[in-house]
């Protein structure tokens, strides 16, 4: 298990520059990029072990649908179980960095104006899935762009489990991904529909979502 103060690559300058430039580019010409190798395989353990230790004190639940009073289960739609990170261990609050360098990375060549981000930990059992959906309804600007990192080292093609994009209109897959350490996948949250298929194995990951504050909308 490596430690925390063993990752390679600090803070300051954690995203490599040639990452960052691919993933802009891809979202700005066709709004969505899948990189392998996105996150270490030393970071990758530290956040699967973090995860795992949150799973352990009890702090998943059910995932349901929808936000706030419109929340409900759906065992038909999606049947992971999520935590969302705090920020309350020195794994998550490197991730957090992370995500708020990336943020601004993104935001200083796309203009997105996105000012804020929530995260979460999912994990998937064998039998698990997540229908097609999508993660923010046109107009709204609730989430802008979604980026799911995924925490499994020894993923095969039996266990199934991939994220399918879709097109806006259409059931063509754009792209299908297998859910492989140190992969990331993003897009922006009000064009691409999307679906995990159901997981043959237990699926670790983390979505992250970045937002306007509605406060802060022009
Ligand atoms: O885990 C994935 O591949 C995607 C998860 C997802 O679509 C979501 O949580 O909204
Ligand atoms: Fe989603």
């Amino acid at each position: 298990m490596p430690s925390i103060d063993s990752i390679e690559a600090p803070p300051a300058n954690f995203l490599s520059q040639e990452a960052t430039d691919q993933i802009c580019m891809a979202l700005y010409t066709e709004g969505w990029a899948v990189l392998e190798q996105f996150l270490s395989s030393d970071f990758v353990a530290l956040l699967q072990q973090d995860l795992m230790v949150l799973d352990e004190q009890g702090c998943f639940h059910r995932a349901g649908i929808g936000r706030e009073q419109q929340f409900v289960l759906r065992d038909d739609i999606r049947s992971d179980r999520i935590c969302w990170l705090e920020g309350e261990t020195d794994t998550q609050t490197l991730f957090l960095q992370l995500l708020e360098q990336l943020m601004t990375a993104v935001n200083r060549r796309l203009f997105l104006g996105m000012n804020h981000f929530e995260a979460m930990y999912a994990i998937y059992e064998p039998g698990q899935f997540y229908k097609k959906h999508l993660d923010s309804f046109r107009g709204q600007r609730n989430r802008i762009m979604t980026l799911v990192f995924y925490l499994n080292p020894n993923w095969q093609p039996e266990d199934g489990g991939e994220f399918v994009l879709y097109p806006e209109e259409g059931d063509q897959a754009i792209a299908t991904v297998a859910p492989k350490a140190g992969t990331v996948a993003a897009f922006l949250s009000e064009e691409f529909p999307h679906e995990v298929l159901t997981s043959q194995a237990t699926r670790h990951s983390i979505a992250v979502w970045f937002r306007i504050r509605e406060n802060e909308f022009p």
